[in-house]
């Protein structure tokens, strides 16, 4: 039996004999070598990447500079970078404004924005020239004729490195255009900006080591949300009028909800996604996808139509051809929409219940028909939309992203995935089977962690996944509906101290990647005093796990923050999705 005092004669016997006090102090030494070597190690690479951030930094120092110089040239129009790219557009075209002029104004209010918070990566001096080019023309006939149009970081521009944040792709140059960039030029849009995003863009969060951390424009204490954060806080901040995010579970979705603006998801498949930084391409069952985003309802409709334009279907042929489709958009008749407060999941906070109810009288004043539609415990599953979404999205258990951040610092918001990457998947089951499924949550997060144990299991999921997703279109289909609304985000924007734990809240927009429907952000609301009232009554709200309880506590103060609510319809019917939320947009007044 071993006693203390049996270790200590043990010891004592060791320690007396010669050759085995030199074999322990070899260890010890070779240990200890080890140990400085691997610091010494880290602590170069780590001062290499500090070099390597200064000097990129340096870099979009200097193309701010040359920008502000340029601008600095045209006085101030304040008046210019407030309007609609609609009504920019008509005097563009009719040359009352000049494609040089409309650039300068917006270069001038997006580094105003950019200095409160933070939202731009670096602008693109070459906007200058292409302004320039644009002014010359007689055929003034783009969609987005000299229209400022910001670019996400992680979509390719040619002559730049798109990192999505990733310290590793630093100073990676693309030698391409996104096929979306190529798009947008070829409408005549003017790619002015490039904006902020967080670390992989593998979270809700806005902020990476190298540019660091995009506030929210309605109140700096919270998140703009992402990984379209910079985006929709440039939108929201009036930095720009229309831009381009991407969205793999809800990064186009929760940015605009956060940050008060407007966007669409479009079903995978209906805009080329040629020349995105490819982190999940190989993930065949969640796709992500680039989508437009816009300051104003219209706007958005522009930036969409350019997008599904037979320029874009020329650019990249492998995509169905289905150009925009006018009609579609304008018809009027009547249509019957579905409605849902409660996904299974997340419970939703007063402010953003009623954001759904008020699109649902704004509808329903239009002339529409709305009818509930529930469908949380479908095929027996207790959380299926959040189950498939979360287990798909990490299938390898994190060790892709793991590995291309080996060398990076890693954001407090990832850093779950990567370290729950190399502890065994048993631990979790035996966890699992501890916690239980009575926090929501908790159990999907944690049927997460667990992965997939073969192939045959992947596959067998994969097949219930379908399933799942042919009867929710089934029952879509036996409900008669066109279209669906339902909440963005269970509460209102959430305080950036933590924004890096909402990963498993985002369940409503989750949904739409996991069934690839198109679905699209409205403005509805703003947060009261009543309705944080209510959200503090535990007769009237009770947050059930522990992330509700916290999100409740991010809500504290939060009135007069702007609440949004999705509009979804089947796939490749995004035009029927814009529809519904232009109806939206005049049953609020808003048009
Ligand atoms: C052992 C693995 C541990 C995993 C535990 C963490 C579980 C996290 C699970 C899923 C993460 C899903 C994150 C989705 C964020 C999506 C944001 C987005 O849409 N980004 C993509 C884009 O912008 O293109």
């Amino acid at each position: 039996m071993m006693t203390p005092q049996n270790i200590a004669s043990v010891l004592e016997i060791l320690v007396s004999d010669r050759r085995t006090r030199i074999g322990l102090l070899s260890l010890a030494s070779l240990w200890l070598f080890r140990y400085a070597f691997y610091s010494w190690r880290k602590s170069a690479s780590m001062r290499r990447l500090d070099q390597k951030h200064s000097k990129r930094r340096q870099l979009a120092q200097k193309r701010k500079d040359i920008v502000r110089e340029n601008f600095s040239k045209t006085r101030s129009a304040e008046n210019i970078a407030n309007r609609s790219a609609e009504s920019l557009l008509a005097d563009l075209k009719n040359g009352k404004l000049s494609a040089l002029e409309v650039l300068h104004a917006f270069q001038r209010k997006a580094f105003e924005v950019n200095e409160k918070i933070n939202c731009i990566t670096e602008p693109l001096p070459e906007a200058e020239e292409r302004a320039k080019e644009l002014d010359q023309k007689a055929d003034k006939s783009g969609l987005l004729f000299g229209i400022p149009v910001s670019v996400k970081e992680s979509v390719n521009i040619k002559g730049y490195d798109c990192t999505a944040g990733l310290e590793a792709f630093i100073d990676e140059i693309v030698d391409e255009d996104a096929v979306t960039v190529q798009a947008v030029k070829r409408h005549g849009g003017v790619p002015f900006v490039r904006t902020n995003v967080p670390q992989s863009l593998f979270s809700y969060c806005c902020s990476n080591p190298l540019y660091r951390e995009t506030l929210n424009p309605q109140d700096v204490s919270r998140s703009p949300g992402g990984s379209s954060g910079g985006e929709g806080a440039l939108l929201g901040g009036g930095g720009s009028v229309v831009g381009l995010g991407t969205d793999i579970g809800g990064s186009l979705r929760v940015p605009a909800d956060f940050c008060g603006v407007y966007s669409l998801k479009p079903t995978a498949g209906r805009i080329s996604t040629k020349g995105l930084l490819r982190l999940s391409s190989g993930n065949l069952a969640i796709r992500g996808v680039v989508g437009p985003m816009g300051r104003d309802f219209k706007s958005l409709v522009l930036l969409s139509r350019a997008l599904m334009s037979p320029e874009m279907l020329e650019l990249d042929p492998s995509l169905p051809h289905l150009p925009f489709n006018e009609k579609e958009f304008e018809k009027t008749d009547r249509l019957r929409i579905g409605y849902f407060t409660f996904d299974g999941v997340s419970k939703c906070q007063p402010s953003n219940v009623r954001a759904v109810m008020e699109a649902k009288s704004a509808l329903e004043k239009e002339g529409h028909e709305l009818v509930p539609f529930d469908f949380p415990t479908l095929m027996g599953r207790a959380y299926p939309s959040a189950d498939y979404f979360v287990r798909l999205m990490v299938a390898d258990r994190g060790l892709r992203l793991a590995k291309i951040l080996e060398n990076d610092r890693v954001e407090p918001a990832i850093q779950t995935v990567v370290y729950a990457s190399v502890i065994p998947a048993w631990v979790f089951r035996l966890l699992k089977k501890l916690v239980g499924d009575e926090d929501r949550h908790k159990a999907v997060m944690l049927s997460a962690c667990i992965g997939f144990s073969s192939i045959d299991e992947y596959f067998g999921h994969v097949g219930d996944f379908l399933l799942w997703k042919e009867a929710f279109t089934q029952l879509w289909r036996d409900h008669k509906l066109d279209a669906v609304i339902c909440p963005v985000f269970p509460s209102p924007p959430v305080l950036k101290e933590i924004i890096h734990r909402v990963t498993s809240l985002s369940t409503y927009c989750q949904l739409y990647n996991s069934l690839n429907y198109p679905a699209g952000v409205v403005p509805v609301t703003k947060v009261t005093q009543e309705d944080l009232d209510k959200a503090a009554d535990p007769n009237v709200f009770s947050a059930d796990t522990v992330l509700e309880k916290l999100l409740l506590e991010s809500s504290r103060n939060a009135q007069g923050l702007s609440v949004g609510v999705q509009c979804a319809a089947l796939p490749f019917q995004e035009e029927k999705c814009l529809r519904v939320m232009r109806e939206l947009e005049k049953g609020l007044g808003k048009m």
